[in-house]
């Protein structure tokens, strides 16, 4: 029998107990883990899932491979093998460490691309590099998928330390959002940033030629106004970039990993290169966790492990990210593409089919929104929606404390209801207290019935700063990674989203009339036509 086999045997034995009678002196503590970090307390609790002993000793014999794996990975082995591409996101918060990739030491670079970068926004935000109409007011980052959902994300959570110029977005190829982003920006004082690994991608690309006609139109110089942050040099010259003004990364930082290098420039020029820093520590705190903690306390393998049985073991197909924390509003978005395009994948390494499902749908809201609007097909829809929670003891905002009171006491009720639910006696006791009796008593108490019984994690730390944003990330892209070695896949490539730009590129000329589509389905044919009118 397999360790599979035997974790499904486990879950089917289990699977009607209440996880409320799991409950003893010990095991609050006994499933969660914390770091110990000066930075940042981190505390995961996963005992309200239906984990046990047997289900966690299980589950922590599935990790053997991880280890080396993970050694592996920071050692700089080519361990993207689809790629041919070593894996060293993890290099770009770690400075001070050294790291090779075919016998050659990459720290020297990354060092100088952020001193660089340092250097850069500094005179940004001290208002010696400037704009044709003086001091930067606005920064505009073009970039899509790993180029703009890393910065987006952390640009909000980081509000209270921003004081620097401010920073927008564009990324989707839809003219209405440069439009939106642009109006109103005075063009002599704004600098845009071109975020793109390979400086290929259609939207950023085309973005790019629109914001650069856009600064055409009143400034004389408008290749002056724009920097740009990529893996293509020679394509970042073509574009008319200035070298002093283009910071470069390596092939073997993943877009959807890359925030902690150039590709976070944006967040750097809102929040300054010290608290960028932070941001970098707290990431680099995360590291050495993950390298050190015993499998069995190691915050990034518990949480991959609760993953895989409520995905791989119980067949759960959706994960919710359900962050407590207004200003993580972008992080569900952000997990969509790290977890996404890293684990959606139907064959193993060496090509073979999965044996397993791959990893689930990510989807979520920050609380309390979500209760408002989705949490009622959590609590009683027919499926079972693994919930992660995530919880700052403490806001930024002292005088509002008590609005963040209220924020913890529905995170830790809602995690409490989902695990008690409510029987149908109380039902029936509550409609009999209104004066309801007989069949009516009984239907009306039927549909206030929770089921309960459904699990849930919380991620608790202090604070939402720099350091402890920085750990989470972190944390998210180790779980990716240790549930990837456990699938056996490899979470580093994305050739699925490759079918799509291709025909994309091919339908083109068919929507300019330019070729027919006679090779198209009917229904894109029709489609083709509406959209032209016909
Ligand atoms: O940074 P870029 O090269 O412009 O790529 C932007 C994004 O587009 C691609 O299609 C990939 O799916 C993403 O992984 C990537 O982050």
């Amino acid at each position: 029998m397999t360790i599979w086999d035997e974790l499904k045997r486990h879950q089917e034995a289990v699977k009607d107990r209440a996880i409320l009678s799991l409950f003893d002196d010990a095991r609050a503590t006994e499933f969660s883990a914390r770091t110990a970090s000066d930075g940042g307390e981190m505390l995961l609790d996963f005992s309200k899932t239906n984990i046990d002993a047997e289900a966690l000793a299980l589950l922590l014999s599935l990790a053997g491979g991880v280890e080396a794996r993970r050694d592996a990975m920071f050692s700089g082995a080519k361990i993207n093998e689809t790629e041919g591409r070593a894996v060293l996101h993890t290099a770009l918060r770690n400075l001070s460490g050294s790291v090779s990739v075919d016998g050659q030491d990459v720290m020297p670079a990354l060092r100088a691309t952020h001193a660089r970068m340092q250097d850069f926004a500094r005179d940004v935000r001290g208002g010696r590099f400037t704009g044709q109409g003086g001091a930067i007011t606005d920064v505009v980052n073009i970039g899509i998928g790993g180029s703009d959902l890393g910065p987006v994300m952390a640009t909000l959570a980081l509000a209270p330390y921003h004081d620097g110029p401010r920073v927008h977005y564009v990324s989707n190829v839809d003219g209405a959002h440069i439009h939106d982003v642009l109006k109103g920006l005075n063009r002599e004082t704004t600098l845009v940033l071109i975020a793109s690994k390979t400086f290929t991608t259609i939207e950023t690309m085309t973005n790019a030629e629109t914001a650069r006609r856009w600064m055409a139109e009143k400034v004389t110089d408008p290749a002056a106004q724009f920097a740009a942050v990529s893996t293509a040099a020679e394509k970042t010259a073509a574009f008319g970039i200035a070298p002093e003004r283009v910071f470069g990364f390596e092939d073997w930082v993943g877009g959807r990993y890359s925030m902690w290098g150039p590709i976070g420039l944006a967040v750097m020029l809102a929040v300054g290169p010290e608290e960028f820093d932070a941001f970098l520590a707290g990431g680099a705190d995360m590291d050495a966790h993950f390298r050190t903690a015993p499998l069995a306390q190691n915050l990034p393998v518990l949480l991959a492990l609760v993953g895989i049985w409520h995905a791989q073991v119980c067949g759960y197909t959706t994960r919710a990210v359900l962050p407590y924390d207004q200003r993580l509003s972008r992080l569900p978005a952000y997990l969509q593409q790290l977890e996404m395009e890293s684990n959606g994948k139907r064959v193993a390494m060496d090509g073979s089919d999965l044996i397993l499902d791959s990893g689930p749908v990510v989807w979520g809201e920050p609380g309390t929104n979500g209760q408002h609007a989705f949490y009622q097909l959590i609590h009683q829809g027919t499926r079972v929606v693994p919930c992660e929670f995530l919880l700052a003891a403490e806001g930024h905002e002292p005088d509002l404390a008590h609005q963040h009171r209220l924020l913890i006491a529905n995170c830790l009720a809602q995690s409490e209801a989902l695990l008690r639910g409510r029987s149908l006696e109380v039902a029936r006791e509550m409609m009999a207290a209104k004066g309801l009796t007989g069949p009516e008593q009984d239907r009306q108490a039927r549909h206030r019935v929770f089921p309960g019984n459904r699990p849930s994690t919380t991620l608790a730390y202090r604070k939402l700063t720099p350091f402890v944003l920085g750990q989470i990330i972190a944390l998210y892209e180790h779980r990716v990674f240790v549930e990837g070695v456990i699938l056996g896949i490899n979470s580093y490539d994305q050739w699925g989203v490759e079918l799509g730009k291709e025909l994309a590129l091919a339908l083109q000329p068919v929507l300019e009339g330019q070729a027919d589509g006679a090779g198209k389905d009917g229904s894109t044919r029709m489609l083709v036509e509406f959209m032209r009118g016909r």
